[in-house]
This record gives C-alpha cells, sequence and structure tokens, in this order.
C-alpha cells in the first residue's frame, strides 16, 4: 500500500468520505486521492514523496506558486505581532484599497472567510436591496454550497452527480431560476415576464466549475443591460476568475462592471478568504451602515489579511498576467498538438491563467449541454495516465486547470511530453 492509500483509510473512519470537500475523493476520476505533506513553486511532493507539477494551485489560490518566500516573509512577521484581534487593523484598509485599485467596479469592499460566504452575502444584499426574493443563476454554474445556489450546480455537485442537494427547502430553491449558461435570448424572454421580481442575476464570468467556458461575445454584455433595464443587480462571481483572468478579474479583461462581485481563493494568498463588494449605493445597505445584516469572527483577521494582500502586491507586477497567459496558451496548445499527434479528438479552451480540455470533437464547447456530451471515460483514463507521469490536473471532467507564475518552461515541456505519452495510450 502507498502511505496515501494507508492514510486514505484512516481518514475515512474519521472523516465523511475522508476528506474535507468532495471533489478532492477522486470520485471523479477512480482511485485514492493523494495526500500531501510538502510544496515548494510549481511542485507538490506526496506522502510517498513523489513529486508532482501542480496545476490545481489549491483550486486557484497560489497563483504564485507554493511556499512563494514573499508571503512566508510576511506572515512569519504577523504571526510574531499576533493572529488576530476581532477589531479593525490598519491593514484591512490597506487591503480594500487595493481591491478597491484593481477590481474596476468595486467602490466598497467587505472582507469574509471563503467564496461561499462571499456569493450568499451578495445574493442577501441583493434581495435587502431591491426587496425582491428571485435569482437568476446559471446551469453548471458553482457559486459555494450556498443554499439557494445550489441548484443545478457544477463543481462537485455535478461530479457526484447531486446538482440539486437534499436538505434546502423547496420554498427556497423555488426563488432560484436557472437558465442555460451563454443564452441571452433566453435570460430577455424569462425577464420579459418576471424581470421586475428578479433581485439579482448571479454569474460566474467565466464558468470554471463545468471545465473552462469562457462567455461568449455579447452574453455578459446582454446580462449588463437587462439587469439595467429591470432594476436587477448583476453579481459577477469571481471567486475563481479575480485576479486570475487578468489583474482587474474577468470583469476589467471583458470590459462589463457588474453591480457586486464575490471574490475569494487569490484575494487569500492561500489562506480562508472571501470579499464582497461593488458599488457604493448597494454596499451602504450592509450592517452597520445598513439594515441588511452580516458579520464575521475572523473576518479580516491579519494573517489573511497579510497573505492576501502581499500576494496582490506581487501579482500587480507590471506584465505578471501578460507571463502566466503566455504560459497557459503553451499548455493549452501543447495539449491540443498531443491529442492530433494522437488522433484523439480534444478541444481546450482557456481564458487568462485557467484553461480546460474536452474529449469533444466540438471545435469549441460554449453550453453545458456540450459539456455533459463530453467524452468522461477518456478524461479519466488521462487524468490517470497523467498522474503516473507525475502532472496533478483536477480529479473531475468538470473544472477548470490553473497555471502559476511558478511554472517554468521545462516544466510545460515535461508535462507536454507525459501528455503526448498518454494521449498516445487512450
Ligand atoms: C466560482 C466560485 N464561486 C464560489 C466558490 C466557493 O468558494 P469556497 O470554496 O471558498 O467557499 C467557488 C469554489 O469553491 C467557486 O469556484
Ligand atoms: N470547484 C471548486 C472551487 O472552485 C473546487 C473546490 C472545492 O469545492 O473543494
Amino acid at each position: 500500500m502507498t502511505h496515501s492509500e494507508t492514510l486514505f483509510e484512516q481518514a475515512q473512519k474519521y472523516i465523511p468520505g475522508g476528506v474535507n470537500s468532495p471533489v478532492r475523493a477522486f470520485r471523479g476520476v477512480g482511485g485514492t486521492p493523494v495526500f500531501f505533506k510538502h510544496a515548494e513553486g510549481a511542485y507538490l511532493y506526496d506522502e510517498d514523496d513523489r513529486r508532482y507539477i501542480d496545476f490545481i494551485g489549491s483550486w486557484g489560490p497560489m497563483i504564485l506558486g507554493h511556499s512563494d518566500p514573499r508571503i512566508k516573509a510576511a506572515l512569519h512577521a504577523q504571526v510574531d505581532l499576533g493572529v488576530g484581534y476581532g477589531a479593525p487593523t490598519a491593514i484591512e484598509t490597506e487591503m480594500a484599497k487595493k481591491v478597491c485599485e484593481l477590481v474596476p467596479s468595486i467602490e466598497l469592499v467587505r472582507m469574509v472567510n471563503s467564496g461561499t460566504e462571499a456569493t450568499m452575502s451578495a445574493i442577501r444584499l441583493a434581495r435587502g436591496y431591491t426587496g425582491r426574493d428571485k435569482i437568476v443563476k446559471f446551469e453548471g454554474c458553482y457559486h459555494g454550497h450556498v443554499d439557494s445556489l445550489l441548484v443545478k450546480a457544477g463543481s462537485g455537485a455535478l461530479t457526484l452527480g447531486v446538482p440539486n442537494s437534499p436538505g434546502i427547502p423547496a420554498s427556497l430553491a423555488e426563488h432560484t431560476i436557472t437558465l442555460d449558461y451563454n443564452d441571452i435570448d433566453q435570460v430577455r424572454e424569462t425577464f420579459k415576464d418576471i424581470g421586475n421580481q428578479v433581485a439579482a442575476i448571479i454569474v460566474e464570468p467565466v464558468a470554471g466549475n463545468m471545465n473552462c467556458i469562457p462567455p461568449v461575445p455579447g452574453f455578459l454584455e446582454g446580462l449588463r443591460e437587462v439587469c439595467d433595464e429591470h432594476g436587477t443587480v448583476l453579481i459577477f462571481d469571481e471567486v475563481m476568475t479575480g485576479f486570475r483572468v487578468s489583474l482587474g478579474g474577468a470583469q476589467g479583461f471583458y470590459g462589463v462592471k457588474p453591480d457586486l462581485t464575490a471574490l475569494g481563493k487569490v484575494i487569500g494568498g492561500g489562506l480562508p478568504v472571501g470579499a464582497f463588494g461593488g458599488k457604493r449605493e448597494i454596499m451602504e445597505h450592509i450592517s452597520p451602515l445598513g439594515p441588511v445584516y452580516q458579520a464575521g469572527t475572523l473576518s479580516g483577521n491579519p494573517l489573511a489579511m497579510t497573505a492576501g494582500l502581499t500576494t496582490l502586491n506581487a501579482i500587480s507586477e507590471p506584465g505578471f498576467h501578460d507571463k502566466l497567459t503566455e504560459k497557459t496558451n503553451k499548455v493549452r496548445d501543447g495539449l491540443k498538438a498531443a491529442a492530433d499527434e494522437a488522433g484523439i479528438p480534444l478541444t481546450v479552451q482557456s481564458a487568462g491563467a485557467m484553461f480546460g480540455f474536452f474529449f469533444t470533437s466540438e471545435p469549441s464547447v460554449t453550453t453545458f449541454e456540450q459539456v455533459m456530451a463530453c467524452d468522461v471515460e477518456r478524461f479519466k483514463k488521462f487524468f490517470q495516465g497523467m498522474l503516473k507521469e507525475g502532472i496533478y490536473l483536477a480529479p473531475s471532467a468538470f473544472e477548470a486547470g490553473f497555471t502559476t507564475a511558478a511554472l517554468s518552461d521545462d516544466d510545460i515541456e515535461f508535462t507536454l511530453a507525459a501528455a503526448r505519452k498518454v494521449m498516445a495510450t487512450l
């Protein structure tokens, strides 16, 4: 038995399914999840001392790579000062200022502890601000495990076949309307009937929880128009895309401003952080300024703020995202070339520093329906083959992949050589 197998056996005795978040359990690919003990730069090292090139980056936060010396130094210094006070600190204002400078639509921002808290709070705020109950989301998009949003959801919910989770009262779920991603005509039709009852449209501006699907031209712009016409709050869930698709997130890249934005992952530099922010007029409805209640014992804690702010400062260096996008494009084009060489139909898509690959002969994948028609069995074989070669990809056909600044040209070449070898066996 490998150490991972032994550890997984023990973990299952005390933790449901042996994991603290379902996609980690490898149910989407089979086999035993790898247990890690150490990470440095582009690499993860498992309990059996095997090295892997990491294309997950802790599900997005590790945009600089693992154990970045700047983050380690800043965290050590903060630990010496104290790990939390439950009272205001200067670094919270520094962080808020930085977020307002970087994200085009954010005028006021509130820190929370996860992406789930960020979307949950944004939805509550939108409902409180508009006095309406209904929300619109898109099938295959995942916004964390918020009750109102776990309806036809992506990510682990889709991988495990429970997109509508039990435990959510029907009387709550009935306020969530789920439409088709990238279909603006359907949104317009729906709003003709019920537009004046909809508090918010929430969308992943690049869908990353049903693999990687960029918005088709006009989709995000159309959502903006529909929301303006009907007094509905437009929420971009940039938990994944924020600071990754570009420094200003997907909204910076596509030039469409939402009313509210949910953030997570990169904003915490690997520590548990989320945030939601947006137009001053809306954000002023949050307590203590307004009546919409939202709070958090550990929100804005100095360790999390330190890791996050150090990350945001590092990625603000000129050219950071151009280089990262270039690396991502090399991975994207190299995977496609490897598949072509082996005669395997594959479509690879990317947006900034996120990417996804689909075993399909469709030239592009823009809808949930197309995602569901892809060859998941072939994905599983490819995943397992790559894992054996020391490449750690997301263990589900419905998750995006991420690149990091630590990934070198040699790492990319190593990855593509592995892909050529594995594609030849599929
Ligand atoms: C787009 C999106 N929104 C929200 C979330 C929830 O974030 P968290 O897992 O930090 O609660 C995630 C990831 O899980 C995500 O990818
Ligand atoms: N797809 C999820 C977030 O982006 C994966 C993280 C998780 O749920 O554990």
